[in-house]
């Protein structure tokens, strides 16, 4: 049933063309909706979007607006927002898992895509046909999201270059050129920064929404799922949400007029699992540690969170390079390493004091394990929505995660030996092995036993922040991505994920917003 509503927040030139988007949370409450959804992110933008065609929506999104924020809209100020990440008010909010790795996670509209490293992949055509996804809609969801979002590279920066060229010298073939598909070997990949070095978010997507069924609200973190009971079972009715601009708490109710209306978690892997725990969705027993009223005993909830461990071989660069973003990815062993590169400038103390500072090039790569089988928990650390939760992935707890890692890593090791990455080391130089000027640990060379490239593994462990999981289709949600046992409730981002799409998630999350909104339309349009 349609429900469209007039509203105009002012067309000026701090809302950048979203008409729609607001922080005054009294002017959203005072409505109900057809959806409702929880976090302007990765997912929850194109979803919106797609959802407002025919239907009125409500965006909730803790986070403020990325647009004229040149932290976000700049290639070369990636990392920083990173860096000045505090703890309630930052674009990018840290948190230590309790494997003691420091990762982030977003807090603004466009979610991580504001914050990313703009890597643009699609899954692998396995992974969509086992997730028993629509190829046709897929693909098509895919084009939409990249005839906005994702550009290809007229240029690879210097360093990308010479990895390509390494990746090719040491045999890590075929070299499939420029695409965005998922394919075995060297490829050339997208980007969600154009050529100019400007990032485009997935906020960007909500400019294909219709203006007059959509309201973005920002600055206003949910604080709990509102239910009713139908039948004796749980039906979502509308969201708590505190707004912080004015420390106020608010509600905003879906429309009754269908019945049909839904509450759309969107929150990204921490955020879905820690709303359906503050709600009362969750293993009962943990739930009563905090006195939370248990509504649904659903014991997975905040289970099987992965992430995917990673090491790093950053050298300084004798050659002057460029700040850039992954460009070129391997895709190896069947899919189940995959190696990136990036390169960066920072200013560094000269002879350890701050008063005078030099240029340093740097270069890295880094392989990532695709499919790793540690797995660990979210749980509630408090009350508070806008504190994280605590979470443990596990990393490298089962052997065969160790055995890919080492496998990894003598990749990268034999790449760092080709011709075309020799001409970044540094001659007589004692304190280099092998003339590299290592940052951070050295790497080991590709022949040295397993133990001591285990050990590396462990000591030198990264993350891509790709962590997943919490809502995992099949336990917390059906393959429609509605939540078992509770009517009007889905969760739709990465906390859906048993494994993570293609070598990088953003791609497949934007589009499964889209793919998910599209089917969402076919269901109640029929
Ligand atoms: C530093 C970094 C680099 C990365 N590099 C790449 C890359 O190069 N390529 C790639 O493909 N992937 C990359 N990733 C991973 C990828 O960006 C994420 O996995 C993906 O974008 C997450 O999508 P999501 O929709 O699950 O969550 P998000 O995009 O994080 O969206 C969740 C949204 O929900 C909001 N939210 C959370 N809780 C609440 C609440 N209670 N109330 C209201 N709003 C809430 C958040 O503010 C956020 O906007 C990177 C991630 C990071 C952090």
């Amino acid at each position: 049933m349609l429900a469209y509503f007039h509203h105009s927040f002012g067309g000026n030139d701090t809302n950048f063309g979203l008409s729609f988007m607001t922080a005054d949370a009294a002017l959203a409450s005072g409505r109900s909706y057809d959806y409702i959804i929880v976090g302007g992110g990765t997912a929850g933008c194109p979803l919106a979007a797609t959802l407002s065609q025919h239907f009125s929506v409500l965006v909730l999104e803790r986070g403020g607006s990325p647009y004229g924020n040149p932290d976000i809209e700049n290639r070369d100020r990636f990392g920083k927002p990173l860096r000045e990440a505090d703890n309630y008010t930052s674009i990018a909010q840290g948190f230590v898992t309790e494997d003691g790795l420091l990762l982030h996670r977003a807090r603004v509209l466009g979610g991580a895509t504001a914050i990313n490293a703009g890597f643009y992949s699609r899954a692998s055509l396995e992974y969509i046909r086992n997730m028993g996804w629509d190829e046709k809609l897929v693909n098509s969801s895919y084009e939409w999201v990249e005839k906005q979002n994702a550009f290809r590279p007229n240029k690879l920066s210097g360093w990308a270059s010479a990895f390509k060229n390494a990746l090719l010298q040491a045999q890590f073939l075929p070299y499939n050129g420029y695409t965005v598909d998922h394919v075995e070997g060297t490829k050339i990949s997208a980007s969600t920064f154009d050529n100019n070095g400007k990032r485009h978010t997935a906020a960007d997507l909500l400019q294909k929404a219709n203006p007059k069924n959509i309201v973005v609200l920002l600055n206003a973190t949910a604080s709990r799922i509102l239910f009713n009971s139908t039948g004796g079972k749980l039906k979502a009715s509308g969201v708590e949400f505190l707004s912080t601009v004015n420390g106020q708490s608010y509600k905003v109710l879906l429309s009754q007029f269908s019945g049909r209306s839904e509450v759309i978690l969107s929150a990204g892997s921490l955020g879905s699992p820690q709303l359906l725990l503050l709600s009362g969705i969750g293993p009962s027993e943990h739930l009563k540690e905090f006195n939370i009223p248990v509504l649904l005993n659903l014991t997975s909830v905040g289970k099987d969170v992965q992430d995917n461990p990673g090491t790093t071989m950053r050298v300084e660069s004798p050659i002057p390079l460029r700040i850039s973003s992954p460009q070129v990815v391997a895709i190896l062993n069947n899919s189940q390493i995959y190696v990136f590169s990036g390169s960066s400038v920072d200013q560094v103390p000269i002879n350890g004091t701050s008063n005078s500072t030099r240029t340093r090039y740097s270069g890295s790569f880094f392989e990532k394990v695709a499919f790793p089988l540690s797995r660990g928990e979210l749980r509630l650390r408090t009350k508070d929505p806008r504190d994280n939760p605590s979470v443990r992935y596990n990393y490298l707890s089962h052997p065969l995660d160790l055995q890919l890692c080492v496998q990894a890593v003598r990749v990268m090791s034999k790449v760092s030996e080709t011709a075309s990455i020799q001409q970044f080391t540094f001659q007589n130089s004692s304190s280099s092995p092998r003339g590299f000027r290592f940052i951070g640990t050295a790497m080991p060379d590709s022949d040295s036993d397993d133990k001591t490239v285990e050990k590396f593994c462990h000591e030198g462990l990264a993350s891509h922040w790709h962590y997943h999981g919490g809502c995992n289709v099949g336990s917390v949600i059906d393959k429609s991505h509605r939540v078992n046992g509770v009517n009007g409730l889905r969760v739709v981002d990465c906390s859906t994920y048993i494994d993570i799409p293609g070598t990088n998630p953003q791609a497949t999350t934007m589009m499964l917003g889209r793919y998910t909104g599209i089917k969402i339309l076919q269901e109640r349009l029929q």
